[in-house]
């Protein structure tokens, strides 16, 4: 069994450290524990594909599928010299079968021992670590949501008219908020524009307009990712110079947003924070945007550092892709979120906040079951986007996993585009190669005003003029952009960034890897150099004999320039894969789709891709009838959070 594992890393289908853990475990254990060893193995994997723990269940029923083994870039002599997990598992005794396999891990003393490295917890499997992890978020969330609040439903209800108006309709926007009063836990979830920043403010305006208390809430903002957090400001900024009802208490709401790691305190060389539990941070509310992106550890962080009387606001898409890290937190938590499933009693509370009674098809006797959704509110209309066509339509029909309208589109050319309104903004380019001449046309016609703006560099040696000059072209970064399915391969995201830097600045990209235009995506935190996992950043040249720099933009909205020696592990980013892309919108977006169907192709992963666009979205691949397939095949979140 050890060997086939390590033929499993000899061929990159595994990690080192997946390897390394059975290794060191398989020492530790007596030989009749192999069915032990390879199930921790397993755990390992899925922690690096973004899974805290191996569920069992879906392990057995598809052994394949939820390992995503083979790889997607499998070569035909590792297909040869590797056995298939689920060959592995039959050969492995103890393994045969789930039954046999939860016997085997609950006699073991590598499981539910004290200090033990796996814990069982029904059929999920865990590290240790992770289980902590989960565990501390359950407890935490369970007690935030058991915090019932004293609310004054009149006053409430007053505040709420002043901020929405009075209706005639159902207001979602409203029911959250007014969910929000009611205890130390919230959750807003929805699809782009569809207001969650737009309620957010109002939220606040309502905590603080009902505060009883002189002084004001100390209310913290912040997101996962530096970009985030960046976009989190601008647009709480923006809603706000547009609400006049809340002047009284407008100075209490707070517009910057920091990333989760400066809001927590990093410590050097650590994965510990300044602020945990005995040192909590000192705020009476926390809210969270782009949470869909915080990953288990990261949450099980900021619940250690929130004081027990604070209310935590998360805001997300529930259905796009979960974090890179382990732990899809938002879409575990607000799972069937569409449905309501909200008590009786619950209804009863919230129809008091309004003239306009909920759905009734929102309660349900039941919804006890749902702990989580007694606290969400999702909202599904877009306010940016016509849900009727374009990418309002494609982003619905592509989540709702429909085909009829798919297959029309995928029918498309610029013909049936042209006859057909509802595909106004959005183009499926059907190209037999990667480097068909029509992608390049796009390219080089998507890149051309980055390239002009790069051109326009300031004569003068002033500092602050070429900050801005930088400045705009860091923003110009968001107009278009290429985004990959898979990062291997002809279709991948390296090649695609090799011959977009061949298009773009010929042989001088091939021969030197810094090059004047060179957007540069940053893979992992460096905390020396405070640069985060998916930062952007362009190389540029101040003046021009001086060395290459590469630009930064920073939350205070100055640049840092930084030498490109001092950028270890970056990625050029004139294409990024669909997972680096989360947290980010472009006005036009061009998602590429691999030759042929991987596993890693999944209707959550076409719904992030398309949710990234703002104005234009295209699709190019070789063959549209991949995009049907995908639709089909959802992401199976393993996790124990919604249960128990
Ligand atoms: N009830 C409403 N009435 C009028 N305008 C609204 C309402 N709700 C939202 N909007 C407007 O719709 C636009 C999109 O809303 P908002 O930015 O809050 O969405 P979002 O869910 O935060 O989007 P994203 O996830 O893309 O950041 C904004 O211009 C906002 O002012």
């Amino acid at each position: 069994m050890l060997e086939n594992l390590q033929l499993w890393y000899q061929h990159g289908w595994i990690r080192a450290i997946d390897l390394s853990f059975a290794q060191q475990l398989a020492k530790q254990l007596e030989d009749d524990q192999e069915a032990v060893v390879l199930l921790a193995a397993f755990v390992s994997y899925q922690l690096g594909r973004g899974h805290p723990c191996l569920d069992l269940a879906q392990l057995y029923a598809e052994p394949e599928q939820t390992l995503g083994l083979p790889p997607e870039h499998a070569s035909v002599e590792s297909l040869q010299a590797c056995e298939l997990p689920q060959q592995l598992l039959c050969n492995v005794a103890g393994a045969e079968s789930l039954e046999s396999a939860v016997q085997v891990l609950l006699e073991s003393p590598a499981v539910n021992n004290d200090n033990s490295p796996l814990v069982l917890q029904g059929q999920r499997l865990y590290l240790r670590r992770y289980f902590r992890y989960e565990q501390q978020i359950k407890t935490d969330l369970a007690a935030r949501m058991k915090a019932l609040q004293p609310v004054n439903l009149g006053q409430l209800k007053h505040v709420l008219d002043e901020l929405f108006g009075t209706q005639q309709t159902i207001s979602w926007q409203r029911t959250a908020c007014a969910m929000a009063m009611r205890s130390l836990f919230t959750i807003v979830t929805g699809g782009p524009g569809t207001g969650k920043t737009y309620t957010v403010v109002r939220l606040l305006a309502t905590l603080q307009k009902l505060r009883g208390q002189p002084e004001p809430l100390r209310i913290r903002l912040a997101a996962p990712t530096g970009k985030a957090a960046a976009r989190m400001s601008e647009s709480i900024g923006n809603e706000l110079l547009t609400l006049t009802s809340i002047d009284d208490v407008k100075a209490d709401i707070p517009t910057e947003a920091v990333t989760l790691h400066r809001l927590l305190g990093t410590l050097p060389n650590s994965r510990s924070f300044r602020h945990h539990k005995d040192n909590p941070l000192h705020t009476d509310v926390v809210i969270i945007d782009e949470a869909s992106m915080v990953d288990i550890e990261m949450m099980a962080a900021v619940v250690n550092a929130l004081p027990p009387r604070a209310r935590l606001i998360l805001l997300g898409d529930k259905d796009q892709l979960a974090s890179v890290e382990a732990g899809a937190i938002l879409g575990q938590l607000c799972e069937q979120a569409e449905h309501g499933h909200y008590t009786p009693e619950l209804t009863e509370w919230l129809n008091a906040t309004t003239n306009v009674a909920l759905p009734t098809d929102k309660t349900d006797a039941s919804g006890a079951e749902w702990p989580y959704l007694q606290h969400t509110t999702m909202f599904h209309e877009s306010r940016r986007f016509d849900p009727n066509k374009g990418i309002g339509k494609l982003a619905d029909e592509v989540n709702r996993q429909q085909h009829v309208w798919l297959e029309q589109w995928l029918q498309d050319s610029d013909a049936m585009a042209a006859a057909h309104v509802e595909f106004d903004n959005i183009r499926m380019r059907a190209v037999p190669r990667p480097n068909h001449q029509s992608v390049q046309q796009l390219v080089e016609q998507g890149y051309a005003p980055l390239l002009k703006l790069i051109e326009t560099r300031p004569e003068s040696r002033n500092a602050e003029e070429i900050d801005v000059w930088a400045a705009k072209i860091l923003k110009q970064l968001e107009q278009f952009q290429i985004l990959t399915a898979v990062r291997e391969g002809e279709w991948g995201m390296h090649q695609f960034n090799q011959r977009i830097s061949y298009w773009l600045f010929g042989d001088q990209a091939a021969e030197h890897g810094w090059f004047e235009g060179r957007p540069v995506m940053v893979t992992h935190n460096d905390y020396s150099l405070d640069l985060r996992n998916g930062d952007i950043g362009i190389v540029l040249r101040r003046e021009p004999n001086e060395p290459l720099r590469v630009a930064f933009p920073t939350t205070d909205g100055t640049i840092r320039w930084l030498l490109p020696s001092r950028l270890t592990q970056v990625d050029t980013a004139f294409a990024m894969t669909i997972h680096k892309s989360q947290g980010s919108e472009f006005s036009h977006t061009v998602m590429v789709l691999p030759e042929h169907d991987v596993p890693i192709l999944t209707k959550e992963l076409l719904y992030t891709g398309i949710t990234r666009a703002k104005q234009q979205f295209t699709m190019v691949c070789a063959h549209p009838q991949l995009v049907l397939k995908a639709v089909r095949r959802r992401i199976q979140r393993s996790g124990g959070l919604a249960n128990g």
